[in-house]
């Protein structure tokens, strides 16, 4: 069965979901678009090689009967509306993080799909798909380090544009990493406590758009008792750098430097660092594609990031802005997890 799916939102991102789920993703087909700017919405579906309904908005792309599937690629104030009509539906919605930009909006969605009875949401946390995380993930359930203690989490954007708030350094580049750190320790984070450092030149004085406190460290606790420590520097431009590395009772295990090859000269030995997210997950973003699609076509429980997770990690954001803010530690506090999502 070809499962087809309709983009909402046919910017960077989407334009990329789009090319791999038409190319590469096996049995998957783009049969609708939209997007809040029409003429781009309309320029995406011309590019394609087939007939493609280009929709005036989103809640009319979800109501299609030729569309199976959503995928919600659109700026994420706008995406639990989205994913509550895809529920509402009957649909599965495949939503880019975030969920939604508040833990009301995240929780109106679990209370939508609970009351559905089972799971149609996935959020597009694709560093669970990385093979490198997926081997991080697999040495620590061997038992090969140990009970893990500590996990360092480094993500380094080369840059960021006008648009990025002192806020998103936390809400939009390390809630990949308090996802990828739950997920990893297999724990809920229980309180977290922000310091900046000096800043970045880079990031101060950028004209109209305001100072950046870049970089952040975050000490994050965990209900396990594991710690971790994450840094982002968001204007670092040497590349785009995802640093990873957990400490276990027996030992460690890091993500392995990225290059294809090592190249050793002149008393040097270097390898290369991708330099953007796409570049660095795009293999990521195949496998999670790939598994979503296989998963609606044949019925089976969905096994990707859940409304659940979505929820979760926008409740550390939420603290992470406040202990950011008042800097002091801050506590979080989940509601009880409905049994779909256990
Ligand atoms: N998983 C990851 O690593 C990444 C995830 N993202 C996420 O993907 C989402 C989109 O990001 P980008 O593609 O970078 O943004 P973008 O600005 O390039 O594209 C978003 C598109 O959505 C459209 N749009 C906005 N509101 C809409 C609405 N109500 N209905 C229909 N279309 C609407 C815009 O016109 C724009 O074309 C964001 O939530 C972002 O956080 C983005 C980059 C990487
Ligand atoms: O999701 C992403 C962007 O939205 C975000 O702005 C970047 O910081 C992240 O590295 C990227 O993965």
């Amino acid at each position: 069965m070809t499962v087809r799916i309709g983009v909402i939102g046919t910017g960077m991102i989407g334009q990329q979901h789009i090319h791999r789920l038409d190319t590469l993703v096996p049995g998957a087909a783009v049969t609708a678009v939209t997007d809040h700017d029409g003429e781009v919405a309309a320029r995406v579906a011309d590019g394609l090689d087939h007939d493609v309904t280009v929709h005036p908005d989103g809640f009319a792309l979800i109501k299609d009967p030729e569309v199976d599937a959503v995928v919600v690629t659109s700026w994420g104030p706008t995406h639990a509306e989205f994913v509550l009509a895809a529920i509402g539906e009957g649909k599965h919605v495949f939503c880019e993080k975030p969920l939604a930009t508040t833990q009301e909006d995240t929780l109106r969605i679990i209370e939508a799909e609970v009351a559905h009875g089972s799971r149609l949401v996935q959020v597009g946390f694709m560093r669970r798909y990385d093979a490198a995380y997926r081997a991080m993930k697999q040495t620590i359930a061997d038992g090969a380090i140990g009970a893990p203690l500590v996990f360092y989490s480094g993500h380094r954007n080369p840059d960021v544009p006008a648009a990025y708030t002192r806020e998103m350094a936390i809400v939009d580049t390390a809630v990949h990493d308090f996802d990828v750190a739950r997920w990893l320790l297999d724990a809920e984070i229980t309180a977290i406590s922000v310091i900046a450092p000096r800043s970045n030149r880079h990031g101060l004085g950028r004209g109209e758009a305001e100072d950046l406190q870049d970089p952040l460290l975050m000490t994050i606790e965990t209900s396990t008792g594991a710690v971790i420590c994450c840094e982002t520097s968001v204007n670092i431009r040497y590349g785009y750098d995802i640093r990873g590395e957990v400490v276990g009772e027996d030992g460690t295990v890091s993500l392995a430097d990225r290059g294809l090859v090592q190249v050793r000269t002149a008393g040097t030995a270097a390898v290369g660092v991708p330099g953007d997210f796409a570049s660095r997950f795009h293999a990521a973003f195949d496998v999670e594609l790939t598994e979503w699609v296989a998963e609606v076509a044949a019925g089976s429980p969905l096994s990707g990031p859940s409304s659940w997770d979505g929820y979760a990690s926008a409740a550390v954001c939420d603290a992470g802005v406040e202990a950011l803010q008042q800097g002091r530690r801050v506590s979080v506090d989940l509601v009880e997890q409905p049994a779909l999502y256990r």
